[in-house]
């Protein structure tokens, strides 16, 4: 796994966050290293993919990057020797280029499609899982609902979202400690103030967090019957939205 050492060096101007080969590259090792309980939603989400997933039904994972969900619904998968069908959309042809590479380590009786297309014009139907895990985040906020409203129209009955995203807390004082605790995080997993600092910069007005009230309000009016946060740590927290609770 490549270092994370994109943001070490002084950039003048930093330039926004993208998803490129220079990402792709470090990408599992920062999201492990950026993102709290990152192996933990990985393995929790996968094993609630494979509880929830209907046969004859499809799997969606909106924003797949290097595969790393796939590879761990198809392990939780194998416990319950089912087979499955499991829809991987990004739209960094890198990511998807490392994605399909890595998808060689499945299990047989996978069957995995990789789309390199935008979550928002993608079609979805059948589904009994749709996954947005740090998706949605990058999603213009205007563009959210409609998004949201699609994924739960392609939902079947007993069907389930998993989302989860980094957020912002109503309260401004709270949301600076969470900040404050989050940049402690990066801090003792090896990133430096400059690689803390540039980081935020680039992600300013690319990666746009709100709050888990506004989360919750949209889920429920784009028509989800049942919405629990499952993970919470400071400012991220991980939802499952439940479509015609059963
Ligand atoms: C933080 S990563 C998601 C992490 C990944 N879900 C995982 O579990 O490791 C965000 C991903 O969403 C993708 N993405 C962002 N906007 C997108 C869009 N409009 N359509 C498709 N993919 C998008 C990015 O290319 C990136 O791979
Ligand atoms: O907010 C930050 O500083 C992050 O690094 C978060 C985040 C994310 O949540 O997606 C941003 C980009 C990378 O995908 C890894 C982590």
């Amino acid at each position: 796994m490549t270092k994370d050492a994109l943001f070490s060096r002084p950039q003048k101007p930093v330039p926004p966050f993208e998803f490129n080969a220079s990402v792709v590259q470090v990408f599992d090792d920062m999201i492990s290293r950026s993102v709290p309980c990152y192996r933990e939603l990985i393995c929790r989400q996968a094993q609630l993919a494979a509880h929830y997933y209907r046969s004859g039904t499809r799997i969606y994972d909106l924003g797949c990057s290097t595969g790393n969900l796939e590879l761990a619904i198809g392990a939780s998968m194998k416990e319950g020797d089912q087979s499955f069908t499991l829809i991987g959309v990004d739209n960094s042809e890198p990511m998807i280029r490392v994605c399909r590479e890595h998808m060689e380590k499945l299990p047989q009786g996978a069957h995995i499609d990789l789309s390199c297309s935008d979550i928002r014009e993608v079609e979805m139907s059948n589904a009994s899982v749709v996954i947005l895990n740090l998706t949605l985040q990058f999603i213009p906020p205007d563009d959210r609902r409609k998004l949201l409203s699609r994924i739960h129209r392609a939902l079947v009955p007993g069907g389930i979202l998993l989302l989860t995203e980094k957020t912002v807390h109503a309260h401004l004082g709270l949301s600076q400690m969470q900040q404050n605790f989050y940049y402690r995080l990066k801090a003792e997993n090896g990133y430096s103030e400059m690689e803390i600092s540039q980081k935020r910069e680039a992600l300013e007005n690319v990666l746009i967090p709100e709050t888990v009230e506004s989360h919750l309000e949209r889920l429920t009016r784009v028509g989800f019957k049942a919405v629990d946060i499952w993970l919470k740590w400071f400012n991220f927290a991980s939802f499952i939205a439940l479509k015609d609770a059963l």
